[in-house]
């Protein structure tokens, strides 16, 4: 009996709303591997687990909490489970984890390279091209990208199509000053796109989602410069809809949010002009937000595992969640206040 292979497992890593998820759909659309996709959302639902497009793809959530804090338990049965395969037995041919925008990406992959079965083949950490100098030096945010970037086999840079020239020429400088020796990779803004099968397939396609040959082992930092506490440093809120909601006071409510939220993200049925609502998607990255219609995920296989999302964007039900740094966060009433005033 020949023993088998180690499963790949790559862990896709970078601050939040860095385009993690676009990635990942990227990476599926393709449908030329078979993969096993791990995803782990900060805040008490799962908003990621609705908007991967996964075809024949078995998946597992974990939601609430930084992955790289939790049980390491929870997170290695997790991805056993996916390493067996779906009901058919058969295992994936590469693992790819997304951890949660506040994560250690490099912590995620120490725990996994604990399982015999697994080989850790790169953490790639995104980095946005158009907010990442400005979070780099933030207060209460800096440390959580310096660790990310610093700890990375390879750093994509995303959004490229946001920034001039000059504007990624910074955000690279100040990104190798956080991290340096690090390879990173920015995409030419021509093929850079908020949408699937922008930069991310460009990306992909190119074969350069691995990192330069030799560094994958190398960073290996001691394990007393991992912040065990990231995700304290950051506070959620979350909103069920629970019904339709007006699209023009969704818009004058997320613009009205204070600057210490970075970031809202969710599935809601929102009711235009017509008065008739769609499930549509609702992404906010620091000030920029963006309303698109909910592409159906396609399961031809089960339903994922401890997925808290299902039903969401389907029956009227919608959800969001807010992220900011711990104490930057309106409180819990006002924020209610706020979004049930959107409600139809
Ligand atoms: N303009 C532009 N927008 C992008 C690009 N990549 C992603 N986005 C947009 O950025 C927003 C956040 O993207 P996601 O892929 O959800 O980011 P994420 O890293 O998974 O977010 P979290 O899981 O919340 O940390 C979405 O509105 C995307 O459409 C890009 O290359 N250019």
């Amino acid at each position: 009996m020949t023993a088998r292979p180690p499963i790949p497992v790559t862990v896709l890593g970078g601050f939040l709303g860095a385009g993690k998820t676009t990635l990942l759909n990227a990476l599926l659309a393709r449908g030329d591997r078979r993969y096993g996709i791990m995803v782990n959302d900060f805040g008490a639902i799962n908003i990621d687990a609705t908007l991967i497009r996964r075809r024949d793809t078995r998946m597992i959530t974990l939601t609430n909490g930084c992955m790289c804090c939790g049980p390491a338990a929870d997170q290695n049965a997790a991805l056993l489970a996916l390493a067996e395969g779906g009901d058919d037995g058969i295992p994936p041919d590469q693992i790819v984890i997304e951890t949660s925008g506040v994560a250690d990406p490099r912590r995620v992959a120490q725990l996994a390279a604990l399982e015999p079965g697994l080989l850790i083949d790169a953490v790639v950490v995104l980095a946005d091209a158009s907010t990442a100098e400005g979070l780099l030096g933030d207060r209460l945010v800096g440390d959580t990208l310096i660790r990310q970037f610093a700890r990375a086999d390879l750093i994509l840079l995303t959004k490229t199509d946001l920034v001039n020239p000059a504007g990624l020429a910074r955000a690279q400088a100040a990104i190798a000053r956080a991290a340096p020796g690090v390879a990173m990779i920015a995409s030419p803004a021509s093929t850079a796109s908020p949408d699937d099968g922008g930069f991310s397939a460009a990306l992909v396609a190119s074969g350069r989602l691995a990192p330069p040959a030799g560094t994958a082992a190398a960073r290996h930092l001691p394990d007393d410069d991992i912040d065990h506490q990231a995700d304290a440093h950051f506070s959620s809120w979350s909103w069920a809809s629970r019904g339709p909601v007006d699209r023009g006071r969704l818009l004058a409510t997320l613009t009205a949010l204070p600057p210490g939220v970075l970031r809202v993200k969710g599935v809601l049925p929102v009711a235009g002009a017509d008065g008739r609502p769609a499930a549509t998607v609702v992404q906010m990255v620091g000030r920029r937000w963006r309303l698109t219609p909910l592409v159906p995920a396609v399961c031809d296989t089960a339903p994922a595992l401890g997925d808290t999302a299902r039903g969401i964007g389907h029956d009227g039900q919608g959800a969001l969640v807010l992220i900011a740094a711990t104490g930057a966060l309106p409180a819990a009433p006002d924020l209610q206040t706020m979004f049930d005033a959107i409600r139809l």
